[in-house]
């Protein structure tokens, strides 16, 4: 690294500042100044970890705060940089008063009204609602950090839940718990399961943020590149959001008071539907439920009033529980629950937001409605399901059929409703195992069955190759309409599947059938892994970007560093703070700030990598410069970020 004052010329020959600094002061001189002087530490953190160790500093909080000047508005004046910060008014350079550190501990008005006049002193205010979670001030803006980390994560990601950007006014943390909340809440304390239940309303997802980008800005020169060209592809981020709120998606009031809040270690039970289907005659019912064994998200599927005559048969499950597939929807557990005030037999399966019965994709009007625009915006004035579509769903069946009877079991329930897409074109088997269990007998035919479930896959290929149910009803006119319509291969499948077993017809033999098919699925199926992978990729560099920008945050503009040697305008980190302004702070000829994302990625990377590449950066008076790599820069950070994250200034 070298450094190159630039000197004015002057006729007076003044120094140039770098020369001009006044030299530090002696520390002696200094005490009886700085013990009236209140501790930037105190003001910052609410306490000084070296008040003990000999900080020289004032730590009496009591009478001294309110007559203190935020410390942040003088380093601000200081700045010589004619940046924006030195431009606003003072409070909002600093948003932190000093004031502040005295604030009362924030307790949400309708808790404090409601739920807590039972609890004894003030110091358990706050404990049964936010046991262990910071608590934002609306007031003072100040964190109130308790001790353990975990759950003020949660917290702290529930806040980023509940903004919403689009509305001027900042979400309050005082308006008042809704009622179905307040339900919540156990005679004795409060629902343990409040963050997950509730926490605070949900505001919808931000759909206008997913928009692709306009015609004016996605046309461009081969040579640029569209912001959102760096970030994941908006189509596959609105999914993979959508989830997560399905995920984390609450009952609605009524629903919340007529669910148990606990079933066996599930909690957080929520409805997927709002009327019961049934199975085997039996009203059933599925829930999302949050397991506190391993704080995952599962589906319960309930099957009500529900009397286990044998209990042999729950060992059904046990050989369905073996079966790992990627067309099957997993089955972890299944139990028996008084939980909802009748005899209930639960089965526990994967959970997959979003996903929808084959019955929904295809049957509804509203799925029609949606393939025609499909079909028309294709060109295509069909109604039918394309065939490829169609192969790509013989192929995930077969795939699951062959598993399912290979491990000499059957899946009993290859039917429109019990068939969920799970996400484009991707199939899984439900309920795997229900029916096992609700018919058991000592020895079950699996063989007959096993030929039932290709009987009913030729019957699911029928329906939806002329996109209707009713097709089952005239089966020879159905056959006529798949051969018109579709490939020789197509209608010889489904002959296969629907004719006399000679003696028997095997999963093996279809799946040999389909061999070229199989081979298409599989060649679109990687494409598809590529192109998810490509995606993977973009987001990899943003992660690595975040972390790098967080280590500069954690490092630049600390107001303990101001009286630092190392950080003054002759120290070895000198160079961080003028890196700073180089990717960010650079103005053109007139002054007005250069905004330039692919200079600040350019820069971020380079750095990252630590590249012999020199750059010049420029003193904020403009009377010296540094010249120096990427390389330098990038160890002068790390050394910072070390010193900081291991407690040494
Ligand atoms: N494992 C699961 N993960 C996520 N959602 C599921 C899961 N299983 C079912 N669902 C959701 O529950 C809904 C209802 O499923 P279900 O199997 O009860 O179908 P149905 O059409 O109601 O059939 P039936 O009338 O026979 O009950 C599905 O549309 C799906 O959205």
């Amino acid at each position: 690294m070298s450094a190159i004052p630039i000197v004015a010329p002057s006729s007076d020959g003044a120094p140039s500042p770098l020369t001009k600094s006044p030299p530090p002061k002696p520390i002696s001189k200094s005490n009886s100044v700085n013990a009236k002087r209140l501790c930037r530490n105190v003001i910052i953190h609410g306490f000084c970890k070296f008040e003990d160790k000999g900080c020289e500093f004032n730590h009496d909080v009591s009478n001294k705060l309110s007559s203190q000047t935020s410390p942040d508005r003088k380093t601000s004046a200081r700045l010589s940089l004619p940046t924006r910060a030195n431009t606003l008014p003072n409070s909002m350079v600093s948003s932190v008063s000093a004031d502040s550190v005295n604030a009362p501990v924030f307790v949400p008005k309708s808790i404090s009204d409601n739920s807590v006049q039972a609890q004894s002193g003030p110091s358990t205010l706050t404990s049964p609602v936010h046991p262990t979670s910071p608590i934002e001030s609306s007031d003072t803006g100040i964190q109130l950090q308790t001790t353990n980390p975990m759950p003020a994560l949660t917290n702290s990601f529930s806040h980023f839940d509940i903004m919403d950007n689009s509305s001027p006014v900042p979400p309050n943390f005082q308006s008042p718990m809704p009622e179905d909340m307040m339900n919540m809440m156990t005679p004795n304390g409060v629902d343990p399961y409040f963050y997950m239940n509730s926490g605070y309303p949900r505001q919808p997802l931000q759909y206008h943020l997913y928009t692709s980008p306009l015609p004016h800005v996605a046309n461009v020169h081969p040579n640029q590149r569209p912001i959102q060209s760096f970030f994941l592809q908006d189509q596959l981020r609105e999914q993979l959001t959508r989830r997560n709120e399905a995920t984390l998606a609450v009952p609605s009031g009524l629903e919340s008071t007529t669910i148990p809040q606990e079933v066996y270690v599930y909690h957080s039970l929520c409805p997927l539907e709002d009327k019961p289907g049934q199975i085997l005659g039996h009203p059933s019912w599925i829930y999302k439920a949050t397991c506190s064994v391993d704080g995952r998200t599962y589906a319960l599927v309930r099957i009500e009033g529900f009397r286990l005559v044998n209990e042999l048969a729950m060992s059904v499950v046990e050989s369905w529980r073996h079966i790992r597939h990627c067309n099957i929807i997993s089955i972890r557990e299944a139990f028996t629950t008084r939980a909802f005030g009748d005899s209930s037999l639960i089965f526990t399966y994967d959970y997959h937001p979003c996903s929808m019965t084959l019955f929904n994709a295809h049957f509804t009007s509203h799925a029609q409605l949606a393939l025609q625009i499909q079909l028309q915006a294709m060109g295509n004035n069909t109604m039918l399901i394309p065939e490829s579509t169609l192969w790509s769903y013989i192929t995930q069946i077969s795939s699951a059929l062959k598993a399912i009877h290979g491990s000499g079991l059957a899946s009993r329930n290859i039917e429109v409703n019990k068939i969920l897409v799970t996400g484009k074109n991707r199939l899984r088997i439900s309920c795997a195992g229900i029916m096992d269990v609700l018919q058991y007998d000592d020895g079950p035919n699996v063989a007959h069955f096993q030929q039932e479930d290709l009987l009913s896959f030729g019957k699911l290929v029928v329906a939806l190759a002329c996109n209707s149910l009713q097709s089952l009803h005239d089966l020879p006119q159905s056959f006529e309409f798949i051969a018109h319509h579709y490939s020789p291969d197509l209608k010889d499948l489904v002959l296969y599947l629907l004719g006399k077993p000679q003696p028997t017809k095997s999963i093996d033999e279809v799946i040999t059938s389909i061999g070229p098919r199989i081979l298409h699925e599989i060649n679109c199926s990687q494409f598809y892994t590529d192109a998810l992978e490509s995606e993977l990729g973009k987001e990899l560099e943003n992660g690595r970007l975040v972390r790098l920008l967080s280590k500069l945050g954690f490092i630049n503009e600390r107001p303990e560093f101001d009286m630092d040697p190392r950080w003054s305008e002759t120290g070895d980190r000198y160079i961080i703070k003028l890196f700073r302004d180089y990717v960010y702070h650079q103005v053109d000829e007139n002054g007005v700030p250069v905004v330039d994302m692919a200079h600040v990625l350019t820069c971020l990377n380079k750095l990252d990598a630590g590249v012999d590449e020199k750059i010049m950066l420029m003193s904020r008076d403009e009377q010296s410069c540094l010249v120096v790599s990427y390389k330098e820069i990038k160890n002068c950070i790390s050394a910072a970020f070390n010193d900081i994250s291991s407690g040494r200034k």
